[in-house]
């Protein structure tokens, strides 16, 4: 039983909580608790329901080093998250319904979060031939979301086969929005002014807007679903913003860091900063915030990239992409949208919870806070504020860009079917395993 919270920010109640489901909600929720019911203080905490990650890789199977379906789960638990959606960038790749259900069962066995495969769109992700999309469908580990991740889905024709063929189990389609042909695999700083005086290889916004332009043109031919990965410039929104207003299936997602970083922060070549798509100017974080503030952008994903020190420490062009972000995110979207009064708790809700729980078809999770839904809920902590250690991170990867900053907002308790699976960054359990 959490008593007094401030549900979603629109009222404090009592949260019954019975046999993993929510049981009661409201003023009288006590009533007909059963005896020996434990009682949790909610004074001065928000509750939202668990929060969903679309974008999250763990690395398992292949890069154990960096992270694994283990470790990756607490770090989410850590973060408030009770589901996270896996890349498929794994080595194998996550092709296969086998490779699918075994990176499920070990989400399963973790018991952190609700661990759900994402399958890639291609085999081998070499952006040729399809992967097994039905057969991961109708595994075990029920996949809905499908991905080449890392890589941009560069063939219409192939994209166009991907959507038709999701369309009949209500898939969609995640896009990499890249054309490698204005932006190679080099590319790593945004293409301006800055680039030229860096020296570093530029990866225009205009390489993600001529893809998201093309995906949903091909989603409006095909009445299928896609998806926009890490949305990063002004012009990527304008385009979704338009198709939306068509009646166009497409929704989208922003990083943490995409919201709250520029690419100012390249200027001191430090490899932390150097992620895919990448850091943009200022401007363009400006229309992510209010594309976000204003639903044209649907919800708030990590792309949680660990990577060990030999990938990241190297000379800023040879780096690895990608950057730590599980449990950051709420206090970022808390200190960047809440504490500006630019969102409200429920808008929180909404694009860490039930929007991306919607998009990924993850059934009775999107429910939000409701009587008979699982007890999927994170308590949050609004006021406080903290200093980001990365060195206190469930992660077993240090690329954390977020380190040393003040952040006001914090999880105070993560929940995942009744059972409490981390408390103040502490997992459940984790003490007696770090012995
Ligand atoms: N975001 C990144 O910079 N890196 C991701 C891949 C990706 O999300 O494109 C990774 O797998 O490391
Ligand atoms: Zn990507
Ligand atoms: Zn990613």
């Amino acid at each position: 039983m959490i008593e007094g919270a401030d549900v979603l920010g629109q009222g404090v109640q009592h949260v019954l909580v019975v046999d993993g489901r929510v049981a009661a909600l409201g003023a009288d929720a006590a009533d007909g608790a059963p005896e020996r019911t434990q009682r949790m203080h909610g004074d001065g905490l928000v509750l939202l329901p668990g929060l969903v990650d679309l974008h999250t890789h763990l690395r398992e199977p292949g890069r154990e080093d960096a992270e694994t379906v283990e470790s990756g789960s607490r770090a989410a638990a850590a973060g408030g998250f009770t589901a996270v959606l896996a890349m498929a960038n794994t080595d194998p790749v996550t092709d296969t319904a086998e490779v699918a259900e075994r990176v499920h069962d070990l989400g399963r066995r973790a018991g952190y979060v609700d661990v759900h495969p994402v399958g890639a769109v291609s085999k081998g992700l070499a952006g040729e031939e399809l992967a097994e999309l039905g057969l991961m469908a109708r595994s075990r580990a029920r996949v809905r979301v499908f991905s080449d991740d890392g890589r941009c889905v560069q063939d219409a024709r192939l994209m166009r086969r991907a959507l038709e063929y999701v369309r009949s189990f209500d898939g969609v389609i995640s896009q990499h929005s890249q054309d490698p042909s204005l932006a190679g695999p080099t590319a790593c700083c945004h293409e301006g002014e800055l680039s030229g005086r860096l020296g570093l290889p530029g990866w225009p916004a205009v390489a993600e807007e001529t893809v998201v332009a093309r995906d949903v043109m091909l989603a409006r031919h095909t009445g299928s679903r896609v998806h926009v990965a890490h949305v990063s410039t002004a012009g990527s929104v304008e385009v979704i913003r338009w198709a939306r207003a068509q009646g166009i299936d497409v929704t989208a997602e922003v990083t943490p860091h995409h919201l709250m970083l520029t690419e100012e922060h390249l200027a001191g070549y430090d490899p932390v900063y150097k992620v895919n798509p990448p850091l943009r100017p200022t401007e363009d974080a400006e229309a992510l915030r209010e594309a976000l503030a204003d639903g044209t952008i649907d919800a708030v994903a990590t792309d949680h990239a660990p990577h060990v020190r030999q990938d990241k420490e190297h000379a800023f062009v040879d780096a690895a992409f990608g950057m730590l972000g599980l449990e950051t995110a709420l206090p970022v979207v808390s200190t960047l949208m809440v504490r500006t009064g630019r969102m409200s708790w429920s808008d929180v809700a909404r694009v860490m919870s039930t929007a991306p729980a919607r998009i990924a078809r993850l059934g009775t999770q999107g429910h939000g806070i409701a009587v008979g839904a699982p007890a999927n809920l994170t308590l949050v902590d609004p006021a406080r504020e903290h200093t980001v250690d990365a060195a206190l991170s469930q992660s077993l990867s240090r690329n954390n860009p977020w380190h040393g900053r003040e952040l006001v907002g914090a999880v105070h308790l993560t929940m995942l079917r009744g059972r409490v699976t981390a408390r103040e960054g502490l997992v459940w359990g984790a003490e007696e395993e770090n012995e």
